[in-house]
């Protein structure tokens, strides 16, 4: 299945509805330190609602160290200040999500980084900002599981 990548995430409610999302499809949830909350956070586990024990996380001290346990392996980089359509990818068993802290994005240095593969954004109208983190971590997962056939699923 695939991984998704959070970088330095602050809001408990987005990284608990991401655990809710790796719970349901399978996929694998890494999480980079610092962190903007702890995990007894109440909005963290009310967003992850029962299903902490069914999502499979990792947290990580460092990026660093977050490359070591997923590569190699592809990584895409959501951010809305790129120019590729993610739904123009053809996704892969073991490709890695990556996205950026709720307040800043992926910074430039980490956009730029040599592990990472394609740099993608999901299409918004003109003049909009950007979309939830956990909404964002969801249309891509549902893409790339889509491009799969939902393998695993009850409708494959
Ligand atoms: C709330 S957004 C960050 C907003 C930040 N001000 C920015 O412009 O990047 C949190 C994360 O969601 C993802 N994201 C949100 N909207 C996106 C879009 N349209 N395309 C790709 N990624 C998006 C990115 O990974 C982003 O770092």
């Amino acid at each position: 299945m695939f991984k998704i990548l959070f970088y330095t995430p602050e809001i408990p409610g987005n990284t608990g509805n991401a655990i809710r999302l790796a719970a349901i499809t399978g996929a694998e949830l890494h999480v980079v330190k610092p962190l903007g909350f702890n995990f007894e956070d109440a909005h963290l586990r009310r967003a992850g609602l029962d299903y902490h024990d069914l999502a499979v996380m990792t947290v990580h001290e460092t990026l660093e160290d977050a490359w070591a346990a997923l590569l190699p392996a592809r990584v895409f980089a959501f951010t809305t200040t790129a120019e590729k359509n993610f739904a123009d990818v053809k996704y892969r068993e073991g490709d890695v999500l990556m996205f950026g802290p709720e307040s800043v994005g992926l910074p430039a240095e980490v956009q730029q980084a040599e592990q990472i593969t394609e740099r993608v954004k999901i299409p918004m109208l003109e003049g909009r900002r950007s979309l939830n983190l956990a909404n964002s971590a969801s249309i891509a997962v549902y893409e790339a599981w889509r491009q799969l056939g939902f393998a695993g699923s009850t409708f494959e």
